[in-house]
């Protein structure tokens, strides 16, 4: 595992060089080049937005910084307190440590828990994150007030919620605690225009408070709200 000092003043997040390639086993090992020397670096408080096409690789770039793939090359490093994080190289227990702590994902769909009411689904996130349960309650409560969640759904579980308000949910999710890196996967695809404008304001707030943040949207709109920054991951890529 490698760790360094961090100055107050450097980037949360820093992407140096990673790449990668998937390995089709069931397909007689075709290889699939997909970026390559993807570098950039987010500092607190600011939003980069990753652009290009379709199958470019924005999703994997994303899912590569909170650990879900593994980097075939380069380092990404994660600020955790006093230490520089290379989480392309930590061990799965850092892993784990540093997505409790300090960054968030809001994937393209929620992964269901069954059983579990949508209010505890979103509250746990936040104990998780270490605060106490009644404030996890409610932040819970606030965030799908604000995201616009019917308060009579709060109860249930949301295996048999509709797409958009499964998709509240996990926004609500990703938003309850305050990680210092959150990672937004399309975030807006099923929402419509009053629950996007939602979004937006939760994004600014977090913001504010010093997040730094990458995602993706496919909407111009909310995409020119949220970005200081657009890094067109076609430049990265990987020769086949
Ligand atoms: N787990 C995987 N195994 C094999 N190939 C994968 C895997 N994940 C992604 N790919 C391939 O990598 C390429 C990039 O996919 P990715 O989802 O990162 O693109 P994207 O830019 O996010 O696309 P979209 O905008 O359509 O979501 C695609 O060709 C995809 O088929």
């Amino acid at each position: 595992m490698a760790a360094a000092h961090a100055s107050p003043a450097a980037p949360a997040l820093v992407l140096d060089r990673i790449g990668k390639t998937f390995t089709m086993h069931l397909q007689g090992g075709a290889r699939l080049p997909v970026v390559r020397d993807v570098s950039f670096s987010v500092a607190p408080g600011e939003c980069v937005v990753l652009g290009g096409p379709s199958g470019a690789g924005k999703s994997s770039v994303l899912k590569m910084i909170y650990g879900n793939y593994r980097c075939d090359q380069g380092a990404i490093l994660v600020r955790d307190g006093s230490e520089l994080v290379d989480a392309a190289a930590a061990e799965p227990r850092r892993i784990i440590r540093l997505r409790r702590q300090r960054v968030g994902y809001v994937s393209q769909f929620l992964r269901v828990i069954p059983r579990v009411s949508a209010l505890a689904v979103v509250a746990q996130a936040a104990v998780a994150f270490g605060l106490p349960e009644g404030l996890a309650g409610a932040r819970a409560r606030d965030l799908l007030a604000r995201l616009n969640l019917p308060e009579r759904l709060w109860s249930l579980p949301p295996a048999t919620f509709s797409g958009g308000e499964q998709q509240r949910v996990n926004i609500a999710r990703g938003f309850v605690a305050t990680h210092d890196i959150l990672l937004l996967d399309e975030p807006t695809a099923s929402l419509d225009a009053k629950n996007r404008a939602a979004v937006v304001d939760l994004i600014h707030e977090r913001k504010r408070a010093g997040s730094a943040i990458v995602g993706i949207f496919h909407d111009d709109d909310v995409r020119e709200r949220v970005a200081d920054r657009i890094v067109d991951i076609t430049r990265f890529a990987a020769a086949a």
